[in-house]
Parts: structure tokens; sequence; C-alpha cells
């Protein structure tokens, strides 16, 4: 088994460059399954959940160079294979496959997407989306059939903002006859990515980034160049990183615009957050204070930085409370928080956090991806060595982690592991 060993206390210096978004290239690599010639992607992160979906463009007849971050993809040979099971479990953006596919061949079979656990993650807007626009859809043994004789335009109005939906729904709907307005759309810098990736392509898509986005269907998708935007997520990581143990650290090739939520919320900590056109510098901080933070729907404080911003509000002084809107049950990382002596606990879709409290290494577990991070930002801070578990959910998202973390000074690395009874965290 491989783990991360980490020695806490070093201070992080320097500067630290942002790979291109995740919850982008998870979408921007499905899409390409729509053009009739080759879709060049630059900035692709080096991350498991890239390499997974590489494997699934191939298994439907792709071809799939991916090297230096650029992800070259040849569709045309691709064909409406079932994928039922196997790669599509891997992870949860799997399910662009139903509309891409959907939209190019009018049938997909995709077994239900992996993922993180983080509570339930429906998709039954996706559904609604796909149905409205002349699909039949059906749930046969845990895979989404999908077929349509033709998709026709449709008014789709979401329940729930959802990132997912919104996508999925551009990817079937720009390959339909006539117009489709999706009202309630979410509005993620990673929708606006797809929009732009899919117009580039001969797509016409207006609104995306507003809540209400018109896309007019075209006969045809053809091959195009596109570069992904900055992780903001990854970036947020950092951030907090920076501020919880850093000594003067440039989050470089960012968005600052992307992060305002993040940045707010840091210097409501009494973090000092300096931005740049293209980056952000956050110098030494002492003392930090007690906030609140509720997750919500862009551009309010994402649900993915919560996990580590709770890392940090171990460190400020008074009692600190994180509420999940978007998932309830998002705060495994708070039990492993605990073997570290964290003074947290969780009531209903909140976590509550006393600090400041000195945090102890320990051996712990990554429940999901950004519970992850929240453990490497916990070891940097804590005393001693912590070993961490499962970081397969870790290297779904983060590229080049560990490099990044020694570059900045971190005492940080990735071992193999003999499995024992004793060795395993329970
Ligand atoms: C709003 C939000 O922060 N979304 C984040 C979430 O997106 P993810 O795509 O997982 O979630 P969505 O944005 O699709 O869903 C938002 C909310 O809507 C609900 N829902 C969603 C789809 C559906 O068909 N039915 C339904 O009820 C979800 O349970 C959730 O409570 O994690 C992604 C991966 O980290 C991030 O890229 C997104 O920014
Ligand atoms: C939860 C996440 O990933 P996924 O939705 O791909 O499981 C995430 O990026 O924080």
């Amino acid at each position: 088994m491989d783990v991360y060993k980490i020695i806490g206390g070093n201070r992080l210096k320097g500067t630290v460059k942002v790979s291109g978004a995740k919850n982008s290239a998870v979408a921007l690599i499905p899409a390409s399954i729509l053009a009739n010639s080759t879709v060049t992607i630059g900035g692709i992160p080096e991350i498991s959940d890239a390499w997974t979906l590489k494997a699934l463009l191939e298994e439907i007849g792709g071809e799939v160079a991916f090297k230096d971050g650029q992800m070259e993809i040849d569709p045309t040979q691709m064909q409406a294979i079932p994928l039922p099971n196997g790669n599509v479990k891997k992870l949860r953006a799997s399910y662009y496959l139903m509309g891409a596919m959907l939209g190019r061949f009018k049938k997909a079979v995709i077994g239900l997407p992996g993922g993180c656990f983080l509570g339930p993650r429906p998709i039954d807007q996706h559904i609604k989306g796909f149905e409205a626009l002349g699909a039949k859809v059906t749930n046969e043994h845990g895979a989404i059939y999908l077929r349509a004789d033709e998709l026709v335009g449709a008014k789709i109005y979401l329940d729930v903002a959802s990132v997912g939906a919104t996508i999925n729904i551009m990817l079937a709907a720009v390959r339909a006859k006539g117009r489709t307005v999706i009202e309630n759309a979410a509005k993620e810098p990673e929708i606006i990515d797809v929009a732009t990736l899919l117009t580039n392509m001969g797509a016409n898509i207006k609104g995306a980034g507003t809540s209400v986005i018109r896309i007019d269907g075209v006969d045809e998708l053809h091959g195009t160049k596109h570069t992904i935007i900055p992780d903001r997520i990854e970036a947020a990581t950092f951030m907090i990183m920076a501020a919880a143990i850093g000594d003067g650290v440039t989050v470089d090739n960012i968005i600052p615009f992307h992060l305002e939520a993040i940045t707010a919320k840091l210097r409501e900590m009494g973090v000092k957050v300096v931005e740049g056109e293209e980056s952000i510098f956050i110098p030494r901080s002492d003392a930090l204070q007690a906030v609140d933070v509720k997750t919500l729907v862009y551009p309010g404080f994402p649900t993915d930085v919560q996990q580590p911003l709770s890392v940090l509000m171990t460190q400020a002084v008074g009692a600190s409370k994180v509420t999940d809107t978007i998932y309830s049950a998002r705060f495994k990382h708070i039990d492993e928080l605990r073997r570290m002596n964290a003074n947290a606990r969780v009531e209903g879709n909140t976590a509550i956090i006393q600090g400041p409290t000195k945090l102890h290494g320990s051996k712990v577990t990554a429940t999901d991806l950004r519970a992850g991070a929240a453990l490497v930002l916990a070891g940097l801070v804590a005393d001693g060595e912590t070993e961490i578990q499962e970081i397969y959910h870790i290297e779904r998202g983060y590229s080049s982690l560990i490099e990044k973390l020694c570059s900045l000074g971190a005492n940080i690395r990735r071992e193999t592991i003999t499995v024992s009874t004793s060795n395993r965290v329970e």
C-alpha cells in the first residue's frame, strides 16, 4: 500500500504553480466525443481522473495521446460502445459520457458513476434534462440506458443549480435540433470553460456563467485547440496551506477573480492576501481569528474547499463553524482530524471547530479527495510524523502534490509500506 508520510513543522516558502482545473478537465475530455476531428486540450492536470477518462475514450474507439499536460483526442472512430461497468465506476465525472455520447450517437449505456462519497450524489436533474430533449432514460441493474430517435431543444428548469447537470445538458443540447434554454443553470467557471471549448468546436451557446444558458443546436462540431482554466480548488488549497504554515508563498498561474470567496474568508480570519494579476501572495500569518463559513454554489464559498479550511480553523482563536449546504455529509475528515488532537465535532450539516490546538502527527485515512488534502495540511502543521493512507483519493485530483510541496520546503514523501493489521487505520 502506498501512503504519504509527512514530518510536520517546516514553514512553506516560495512559488507554487497551479495546474489546470480537475473539474474542467473531467468535462472537457468527454466533450471531445462530439467533434468530427482532433481536439487538443492543453494544461490537463496529471491526475488519475484524467488517465481514467483517457482509458474510457479509448474503450469506445478514440485515439488519445496524453503527454506533458497536453491531451490530443481523435474521436473519429468512436462508437456507442456500452460502458456499464469498469472504469466508469472510478470517478464521478464519467457521467459526462452520457451527455456527450447522447449528443453524438443518440444513445449511450453508462454505469452509475463513482467519485468521492459525500453522501447522496443524485443525477435526477441530468436525467430530467435528457428526457426533456427527447431521450428515453432507464436504469437497468445500475447502468443508465439513454436512447433518442432525435434530440429536440427544450426549456429546462433545474430544481437545483447543479454543475454536473448544467454541463451534461449542454453536451447533449449542442447537437439537438433547435433551441435549448437551461434556467437556474449553475454559474461555476468550469461551465464557462466547457462552453468555450464547445463554442470553438462550432457550437452556439450564449449565457454560460449566468443562470440562463441558451443553446442553438448545430449539425456538426469540429476539432479545435483549447487551454484549460487554472484549478481554483487547488489554488485555494495552497492559499490555505500558506496561511497555516507559510513564510511567504506565491500561488501562481491562477485567476484571482475565481478565488474571491476564499480571499474574503481568509482576510476575515486575519490572513493578508496580496492579489496580483495571475497570482496571489500570502505572507506569514500570525494570529488567526475563528470564522463561520457556509458553502454555497458559485460565487459562494465552494464545498470543495471547506475541508482544508477546517484544518486552518484548528489554528484560529475561538470557535469556528463550517456549514455545508451542498453536501451535508462531507465531514468524514473531522473524525481523522480528531485523531490528530483537533477539538472538533459535527452537528447535522455543521462542523464546530475550537482552536487553537496543537495537532499531533498520527496515522490517518483520506476518506475522499479534499479530506485527503485537509489531512496533508494537518500533517504539515502537526508535530511529529503523519501517515496518510488511501492516498488514491488525493491523486484523483491533485497534480504532483508531493513535488509541489517539497519545492516549497515541506517534508513529505510517498512510500510503499507492507500492510499488516496493525498498520491499517481502523
Ligand atoms: C455547487 C457545487 O459546489 N458544486 C460542486 C460539486 O459539483 P457536483 O457536480 O458534485 O454537484 P452539483 O453541482 O451537480 O450538485 C449541487 C447540488 O445539487 C444536488 N443535485 C445535483 C444533481 C442532480 O441531478 N440532483 C441534485 O439534487 C447535489 O446533491 C448537490 O447538493 O462538486 C464538484 C466536484 O468537486 C465541483 O466541481 C462543483 O463546483
Ligand atoms: C468531490 C470532488 O470530486 P468528484 O466530484 O470528482 O468526486 C472534488 O473535486 O472535490
